[in-house]
């Protein structure tokens, strides 16, 4: 089998949300390959923290509680849920788990409340990382991969407009040129890979050094680089400076801004410089940047920010983890 399914960004592009079949009913979740659980709001939670999303009936028909399961998260931005779990019928713009653990939220924290154009998250990182016990679940893609045409799936996403995810086959309509692919490290649960030098701009090569070991995580809006980085590229903007009250670099939103071109598997993929415009800050004309020192996260992560400027294959057709990065 194969799936096919929209991916919808919400306000600046800050995630992106598929409608996803869940027995009868249909939910709007946020796909995430930096976690590993899909929960959903539910009936179970208190009114309170529910802003007009659509809860997961766990009374239907065709859910299936599994006695004594129970999950809780917590993400690195502060947000987290936490819930019980039921098993049921799961299907991603056509492809279906027939029994996949869906996590019934009973508490979620306000970022999820305030978020209203989300029911939940659908995580597509590995399921050693799942957050059930005492047994952990498989994720989707887990539960449906030795059903699916190929054993992978792709992210095309795109800014301020409909992108998709599609699951068993790669749309050869959606990138240009080769895809290179590139080891996966899935020791920490992540799709993990290593990216090479950088260029900021389309002059000379001036990749002061290479990136390291990074993440591609779409559930994170922005991109962050190590310091060296990320302070290369913001000498190329004119204005630009680090607001420790906006948390980050930010710039005159008229700022022209350098494109960056970084290798993996030894091919330079150019990230536009409009992708690094993220959002307004709200005072003084300026700009919040979509690229970010990685310092206090622990890692590199290439989010959304940079998935936006390729095509994305998450592949396990080859028995070990590879990822796969075409132009688009
Ligand atoms: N923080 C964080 C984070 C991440 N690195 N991947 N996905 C995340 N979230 C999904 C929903 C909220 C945060």
């Amino acid at each position: 089998q194969t799936g096919t399914v929209a991916a919808n960004p919400e306000q600046y592009d800050q995630a992106y949300i598929c409608p996803v079949t869940i027995g009868s009913q249909t939910l709007h979740l946020d796909f995430d390959t930096g976690s590993s659980d899909l929960w959903v709001f539910s009936n179970l939670m208190p009114s309170s923290e529910v802003d007009g999303q659509t809860e997961f009936n766990t009374n239907s028909a065709g859910a299936t509680k599994k006695d004594g399961y129970t999950w809780s998260i917590s993400y690195g931005d502060g947000s987290g849920a936490s819930g019980v779990v039921y098993a049921d019928t799961v299907n991603v713009g056509g492809a279906t788990a027939t029994s996949q653990a869906v996590e019934a939220a009973t508490s979620v924290s306000s970022e999820f409340t305030s978020d209203t154009g989300s029911d939940g998250l659908l995580g597509l990182a590995f399921s050693s990382i799942n957050q059930v016990k005492p047994t952990p679940q498989t994720t989707f893609f887990d539960t449906v991969k030795s059903s699916l045409e190929a054993e992978l799936f792709t992210a095309d996403l795109q800014s301020n407009g409909p992108g998709s995810y599609t699951f068993g086959y790669i749309d050869s309509s959606k990138y240009t040129g080769s895809i290179t692919y590139t080891a996966v490290d899935n020791s920490q649960g992540f799709w993990g890979f290593t990216a090479g030098g950088y260029t900021v701009g389309g002059g000379g090569s001036n990749s002061t050094g290479t990136i390291g070991s990074a993440i591609a995580d779409t559930g994170t809006s922005l991109m962050y680089l190590p310091t060296a980085a990320v302070q290369s590229y913001y000498s190329q903007v004119s204005g630009s400076s680090y607001s420790s009250s906006q948390g980050g670099y930010i710039f005159p939103c008229s700022a022209s801004l350098p494109s960056l071109t970084v290798s993996i598997g030894g091919h330079g993929f150019v990230v536009p410089g409009s992708n690094f415009n993220y959002s307004p800050t709200g005072s003084g004309n300026t700009c919040f940047g979509g690229l970010q020192e990685n310092t206090g996260i622990g890692f590199t992560i290439f989010g959304d920010v940079f998935l936006r400027a390729v095509y994305a294959i998450f592949d396990e057709t080859q028995g070990s983890p590879r990822i796969g990065f075409a132009a688009q």
